[in-house]
């Protein structure tokens, strides 16, 4: 009997994932065992500053993606939209397993949504996308950063530092804290972040035992979408510290792609909208679509959500 050995980080959230992942490939597989291997990244060592600030959201991926290339583990699984567009060598992502709830959801403290909260309501949320998001639909809003984890940001909520925050939707699913939930903000308003609600398993690009057992647990809606959303980031440079979000999903045979850009300073965002079958080449038309009506000029090194 095989062992395969599944690096995770150690967040409750991060559990919950890869546990769900093992318990799918437990489902498909025979004869193999699973054994998690529990690393602790930069990514969640730093957590007194904005991500975008400390070399983004790659530092979560870096740690776990060293111990697969050094055989420590074979199969890692990521919240997909902290993974960066190019991958370590060697490494590729297996599946995409079902989606979760795309959605950023509100959670206030008061129970009032996003257009009930009063004037100079104290918001939390550390992606510059929440916040250009925010900014244009409530620009007297007071936006605050808020990093750590789901239940860090819960406790900072709970304390009175902030009126309400922004988090996943998936994430409180996850977590079973849906109960918690405010509200949920419509996607064609707020858009989410490339990959928001999806898992990427990671493993070596030549282990074929791993990568047919991973097969057997890939969505294909949730592999296309996805497709067609890191194709719109990967045109605009994939990690440029912009706000950038985008969604797809499927409208019959094909897919439509909602994307949004703003400037980073707040004063200009773009929304758009295109739907066709092909979901890299939708993913690139949208991108350029973007650049052409000035996303261009707003282009700089880094991301951030
Ligand atoms: N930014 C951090 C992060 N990375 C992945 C998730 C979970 C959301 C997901 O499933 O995509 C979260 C928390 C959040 O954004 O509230």
């Amino acid at each position: 009997m095989r062992t395969l050995r599944v690096a995770t980080r150690r967040s409750a959230l991060a559990l919950t994932q890869t546990n769900y992942v093992v318990e799918r490939l437990k489902q498909v597989t025979r004869g193999v065992d699973f054994e998690l291997v529990p690393i602790r990244t930069r990514g969640d060592e730093i957590v007194d500053r904005a991500l975008s600030e400390v070399g983004g959201k790659g530092l979560f991926v870096a740690d776990i993606e060293e111990a697969l290339a050094t055989g420590r583990a074979d199969l890692a699984v990521h919240s997909l939209k902290d993974v960066p567009f190019e991958l370590r060598d060697g490494l590729t992502i297996g599946a995409v397993p079902r989606r979760e709830d795309p959605r950023d959801a509100l959670i206030s403290r008061t129970g009032q949504g996003l257009f009930d909260l009063p004037p100079g309501a104290r918001v939390g949320t550390s992606s510059l996308r929440r916040q250009a998001a925010l900014r244009r639909l409530r620009p007297d809003l007071v936006v605050a950063t808020l990093r750590g984890n789901v239940d860090t940001r819960l406790r900072r909520l709970e304390e009175g530092q902030f009126d309400a925050i922004v988090l996943a939707a998936s994430g409180l699913h996850r977590l079973g804290l849906s109960d918690r939930i405010t509200e949920y903000l419509p996607v064609d308003r707020f858009v989410p972040a490339v990959g928001q609600g999806a898992l990427a398993v990671e493993c070596r690009a030549e282990d074929d035992e791993v990568m047919q057992c991973l097969a057997a647990i890939a969505d294909p809606d949730a592999t296309r979408a996805v497709e067609a959303e890191r194709a719109f980031l990967s045109r605009l440079e994939g990690g440029c510290q912009v706000p950038i979000g985008a969604y797809a999903e499927p409208v019959g045979r094909d897919l439509r792609l909602l994307a949004f850009v703003a400037d980073p300073s707040g004063s200009h965002c773009l929304q758009l909208e295109r739907t066709a079958a092909d979901a890299r080449a939708l993913g690139i038309a949208l991108a350029e679509e973007a650049l052409r009506q000035g996303a261009a000029d707003w282009l700089r090194p880094g991301r951030g959500d």
